[in-house]
Parts: C-alpha cells; sequence; structure tokens
C-alpha cells in the first residue's frame, strides 16, 4: 500500500488495542464498514466505502485529528483533554465510561486534592494534570479545578511556577505512592478494582470520560462521509439501547399504558379483532425494560414481548 492508495479516501482513526478496540470493532461492523486488515499493517482499506481505517494507540488518536493527518477516529475524552488538539466531537459512543481520579493510600491525611498542592503527583496525565493543580493553586476548590478543564487553559499557565510536582509516568501509575514516588496519584478509574488492589482510594474527580467520535473541524462540512458515517454509528447505538416492546392491553387502560411506553415520538397503535382490545408498539429503553413489563402486567396488559433492534435510524 502506498500514498496513492489513500487518495481520495476518507481516514478514520481506531485504537488499535487496549480497553476501546473491541467496541470500536463492533461498531464498524454494526455500521457495515467493511474491510480487510492484513497481519501486521496498521492501515485497512474499505472494500465497501471510500475510506481507510487507520489502527493507532488511542492516546495519539486526538492529536492526528486535530493536525489534520486522519480526519476522524474514536477515542476517550481524557485522551482529547489530554492532547489538546482542536477537534469537534460528534458523538458521545456510551462505552469507555471511566473517571480520571485522584488517589491517595488510603491511611493517607488527604480528604481533597486542594491539599495537595506543593505535593508530588504521579500520573501518565501531564498536561491535564498540570491544568488541573494549576487551577488549584490558583485558589479554585476541587471542583472549581475540575470545571476549568472545560474551558481555555487559564492566564496564570503562562509564567505560574508550579508548587506541585507532576511526575509522570507511563503505566504501573498506581504502585507510585507504594514505592515512595508520590504522594498521591492520578489515573483512571471504572470498577474501582485497580485502586483498592493498591489501597488506595479516590479523593476527588478531574474529569469524567467515555468514548467519542471525533473528527476535524475543517473535515465535517466538507466531506459528507462524515456525516454518513455519524449517522450510521448513532444508529448502532440507539440499536444497542433500545428494544422493541409489543403487547396487547384493554382500551380502557390504553392511557395508563401510553404513559409507560411513550414510545420515542408516540407509541404504535394497531386495532384487534376484539374491539375492546389494541396492540401496541413502542421502542423502550433497554435498562428500564423489566420496570415497563413489571407495570404494564400491573395493568393487565398481556402478550408483552421484547424484541431486539438490529439496527435503526431514529430522532
Ligand atoms: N478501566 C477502564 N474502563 C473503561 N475505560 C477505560 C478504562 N481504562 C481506560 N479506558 C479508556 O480507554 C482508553 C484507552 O485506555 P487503554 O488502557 O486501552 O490505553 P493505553 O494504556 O493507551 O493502551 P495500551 O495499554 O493498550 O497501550 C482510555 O483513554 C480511556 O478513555
Ligand atoms: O477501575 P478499574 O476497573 O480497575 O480500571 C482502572 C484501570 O484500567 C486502566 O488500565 P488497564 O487495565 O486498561 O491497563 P493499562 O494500565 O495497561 O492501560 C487504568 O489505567 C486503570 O489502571
Amino acid at each position: 500500500m502506498d500514498f496513492a492508495d489513500l487518495q481520495d479516501r476518507l481516514l478514520f482513526a481506531v485504537p488499535k488495542k487496549g480497553r476501546l478496540n473491541e467496541q470500536c470493532l463492533a461498531l464498524l461492523s454494526g455500521a457495515d464498514i467493511q474491510f480487510h486488515r492484513r497481519s501486521r499493517l496498521d492501515i485497512a482499506l474499505s472494500t465497501n466505502l471510500p475510506l481507510a481505517l487507520v489502527f493507532l494507540p488511542a492516546a495519539d488518536i486526538a492529536s492526528f485529528v486535530g493536525k489534520g493527518n486522519v480526519d476522524i477516529g474514536i477515542t476517550g475524552q481524557d485522551m482529547v483533554a489530554e492532547g489538546g488538539a482542536e477537534v469537534e466531537e460528534l458523538l458521545q459512543l456510551g462505552f469507555g465510561k471511566c473517571n480520571l481520579s485522584v488517589q491517595v493510600p488510603i491511611a493517607s491525611p488527604f480528604t481533597k486534592a486542594s491539599e495537595l498542592v506543593g505535593k508530588r503527583i504521579a500520573t501518565s496525565f501531564e498536561t491535564v494534570v498540570g491544568r488541573y493543580f494549576d487551577a488549584l493553586e490558583s485558589g479554585l476548590d476541587d471542583a472549581g479545578a475540575a470545571a476549568s478543564l472545560a474551558g481555555p487553559a487559564p492566564a496564570l499557565t503562562a509564567g505560574h511556577q508550579r508548587k506541585t510536582t507532576i511526575n509522570v509516568i507511563n503505566g504501573s501509575v498506581e504502585a507510585a505512592c507504594a514505592l515512595g514516588l508520590a504522594d498521591a496519584i492520578v489515573d483512571l478509574v471504572e470498577s474501582g478494582e485497580t485502586m483498592r488492589a493498591a489501597k488506595l482510594h479516590a479523593i476527588s474527580t478531574v474529569l469524567s470520560s467515555q468514548a467519542v467520535l471525533i473528527c476535524n473541524p475543517k473535515k465535517h462540512t466538507s466531506n459528507p462521509l462524515v456525516e454518513t458515517l455519524k449517522r450510521r454509528i448513532e444508529g448502532v447505538i440507539a440499536a444497542q439501547k433500545y428494544v422493541l416492546c409489543n403487547y396487547n392491553v384493554a382500551r380502557s387502560s390504553l392511557a395508563e399504558a401510553v404513559k409507560i411506553t411513550p414510545g420515542k415520538k408516540a407509541p404504535t397503535l394497531s386495532p384487534l379483532e376484539d374491539t375492546e382490545w389494541v396492540a401496541v408498539q413502542a421502542m423502550v429503553l433497554k435498562s428500564q425494560m423489566a420496570d415497563m413489563m413489571d407495570r404494564l402486567t400491573a395493568i393487565g396488559a398481556t402478550d408483552i414481548l421484547i424484541l431486539a433492534i438490529h439496527n435503526c435510524r431514529v430522532v
């Protein structure tokens, strides 16, 4: 493969391994982005769309998209914040959810991040953590410092001599306190298992993150394929989130039933042979399915069926 193979193709970066890789591949498959990846090659041409997939470390994707080396990509919001690149967030993907948290040894006296100003912090998130502690050093409290990350870097960063030491470690950050390298760490937490195993606990959240579809701001307007991909991926995510619920209910209970299953716009009603009854069909959130079935049963609905949705386009 050479440069000519990539011309006129949209370049779409996906994490080549790690936490986001598997769910990204499932999304590509759900969106019918077909490709054949040759062994050891990190670029794969799509066989049914004018795009090429570029398999990169999750940490590099935001800066590649920001600089325009690739057009769109999937990575974590934490990586977007750390990369500091100017990218447009097209979609939140609902997986890779975690918090970037300030953690201290369970026996430590520190109870909030602002008490760690002037101390030693180990992290692999040098930029975000640097900005966070700059904000704390400017007098903001923990929540204020976290909120300040959403905006541009504060003016004080330029000439400010940071009192807090940020030790950058690229792996096994959770061991830093036990090894005497740091008073606290800032690292990702999902289940909390890694943190608890290292006898640490979280005292503050720097940011919350999930996987996102991002694009170079110039590409969104210039290439219609970006919008097509966004819609396809949106459809796959909605299909994972919703199920289709069918049931029969007496017309006298219909008003109550509609309150339980209002659908996206409104439920679809179909008449039955028995004119006292009606069949109802509505999309419902998978997370509310069991509760909704209990409530429908309680008002006398019968023949309640839940069907999976393979793909959809909904607004
Ligand atoms: N425990 C977790 N639960 C959910 N999402 C996570 C978790 N850990 C990381 N992530 C998300 O996945 C992204 C990539 O994390 P991962 O650990 O795979 O990256 P990496 O360390 O750069 O990759 P690798 O270890 O494969 O080199 C993170 O930036 C974050 O958005
Ligand atoms: O709260 P938990 O569910 O335990 O997840 C948190 C851990 O997950 C991530 O590491 P990962 O396991 O991806 O390995 P890595 O450190 O090699 O990136 C992260 O860096 C934490 O160490």
